[in-house]
């Protein structure tokens, strides 16, 4: 929050990339409230993907958002975004007042316990905007967050608390990947949003 602003805004990327951490950018009650509204109003469905050719459903459940009902192709399967809903456009101003950006879409992904997960990948889908900013929204169990350097294989981990935001932009995609790994300790659910700006 804005009274610990010292390290605020710190790239936690050693080179190639930029992301910044902002911490929690709302009070506790209010990260509650949007995790209750966003279980309960989202359209989630199960996300589906093709891995080395095969059709995966995966407990992780997703939902797509947007300025209009535009297609977006993502992990090779194609998906239509729903209008904003009230939440979602408090969310996404709340995230354009801190960081400056602004964004046309959201995907959002819904994590039941510790057992799901999301492995190495950048998001550097041919839809979205050549180094863009992605603005990461977490509400719900903390969980850890991993770069790591396509090259180089240097890793880099950040805890994703409730309220919190961490922004990637420049050559992040480009350079390195990310990942949500499983983790055996969590029990609760972790909903996170990704704010984006696809090229239409
Ligand atoms: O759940 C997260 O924190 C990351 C989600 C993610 O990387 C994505 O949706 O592309
Ligand atoms: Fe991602």
């Amino acid at each position: 929050m804005d009274l610990f602003s010292t390290s605020e805004n710190e790239n936690i990327l050693p080179f190639e990339g930029e992301a910044r951490y902002y911490g929690s950018i709302m009070n506790l009650e209010k990260s509650q409230y949007y995790f209750d509204r966003l279980l309960n109003y989202i359209e989630w469905e199960n996300d589906k993907a093709i891995i080395f050719g095969k059709l995966v459903i995966t407990k992780r459940k997703v939902a797509w958002y947007g300025d209009k009902a535009f297609d977006y192709t993502y992990s090779k399967t194609t998906k239509s975004g729903l209008p904003w809903t009230k939440e979602l456009l408090e969310l996404k101003s709340i995230v354009e007042n801190k960081t400056g950006e602004t964004f046309n879409s959201c995907l959002l992904n819904l994590y039941h316990n510790g057992d799901e997960g999301m492995g190495w990948h950048s998001d550097g889908e041919k839809d979205l905007k050549i180094n863009g900013a992605i603005g990461s929204l977490s509400f719900g169990a903390e969980r850890k967050f991993l770069f790591k350097h396509k090259k180089t294989k240097q890793t880099v981990e950040v805890y994703l608390e409730k309220g919190s935001l961490l922004v990637m932009k420049g050559e992040t995609q480009t350079h390195w990947l990310h990942r949500l790994p499983p983790t055996k300790k969590v029990k609760f659910p972790r909903i996170n949003l990704t704010f984006r700006t696809i090229d239409l």
